[in-house]
């Protein structure tokens, strides 16, 4: 039996080269398929910071809602801005090999990171990039900043903030590669950052082994771990939460952190365990930090959302 897979993805340019990368594999693999894009809420409000509106999965909503009705059988997403717990009847059918993990920070004009003073502003609209910044440069002004990433780097354009904060992966997919920018390799990364996954319906099998297929292993297992995490610690509302693993020898090594909102307390782990061993791995990390004190932070965090 043959069948079209229709993908569902959102309309930005970065959502469509995703939507486009997964399209080719499954083209190479034998399979029809036809695009199908639709604007999502959170491309749609932007004069708010996103926790402000206190809805998850504000970028894949729509798509979630288009499988379900049927008007699409797969949906390409950017993983970190996945929920961690997917909607009934929805799975992950497949995560791609995962690109750059890394924040990477865009300069507005000829600066380096030496000319940071007292008087700096940066922008981003991320708790977790804010108070990972304000940690490290306490002194700083940090402004919000939405909308998708051609929008972003325009702002910092037309503004006179020193600069912005991106995802390395968001912009070296589209292409962009601003010419002054520095890569912040002491930042954690959200959990998932740089990999793309695919979700598709539970009872559509053919949809499912096509995009199996696509599957990389050690992706997959990474970002498990990290959204492992991020749930445990989350429970459903969200905080300044970084998270990265990676698999290097048949060992995961793990780095977690939780920040305060105003960067000035932080909790980190850093741990490592054989892949053998990775059961539960992610939960046990998030349950040191809420055991050393981060069931407080994250009590205090609620209470100022
Ligand atoms: N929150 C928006 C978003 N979702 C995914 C990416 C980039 C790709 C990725 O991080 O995997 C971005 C842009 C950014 O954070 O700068």
């Amino acid at each position: 039996m043959t069948k079209t897979i229709r993908i569902g993805t959102r309309d930005s340019e970065l959502a469509l080269w995703q939507a486009h990368t997964v399209q080719r594999k499954l083209e190479a693999l034998g399979y029809d398929t036809e695009l199908i894009s639709v604007k999502s809420t959170g491309d749609l409000i932007l004069d708010k910071p996103l926790y402000e509106l206190g809805i998850t999965g504000i970028f894949t909503k729509t798509l979630d809602v288009a499988m379900i009705n049927g008007t699409v059988d797969i949906a390409v997403h950017s993983m970190k801005d996945v929920p961690t717990k997917l909607p009934q009847g929805i799975i992950q059918a497949a995560v791609l090999e995962r690109a750059a993990s890394e924040d990477i920070f865009v300069f507005r004009d000829g600066k380096n990171a030496d000319d940071f003073n007292a008087k700096t502003t940066i922008a981003t609209g991320s708790l977790r990039r804010k108070a990972q910044w304000l940690n490290r440069y306490p002194y700083h002004q940090v402004v919000d900043l939405r909308g998708n990433v051609n929008t972003r780097l325009q702002k910092v354009a037309d503004n006179d903030w020193t600069g912005a904060i991106f995802a390395k992966a968001g912009l070296e997919r589209i292409n962009l590669k601003p010419e002054n920018h520095i890569v912040l390799d002491w930042m954690i990364p959200a959990p998932a950052q740089g990999a793309m996954v695919i979700a598709a319906m539970q009872n559509d099998t053919y949809s499912r082994e096509a995009c199996a297929q696509l599957n990389h292993a050690d992706s997959a297992l990474a970002t498990y771990v990290e959204r492992e995490f991020l749930s445990t610690l989350e429970g459903g509302c969200t905080a300044p939460i970084g998270a990265y693993a990676e698999i290097k020898e048949n060992r995961i090594y793990f780095k977690g952190v939780l920040f305060s909102l105003d960067g000035s307390e932080k909790m980190e782990i850093e741990e490592s365990v054989p892949v053998s061993e990775c059961r539960n791995f992610g939960t046990l990390c998030a349950l040191k930090i809420l055991e050393g004190g981060g069931r407080a932070l994250m009590e205090a965090i609620k209470k100022e959302l």
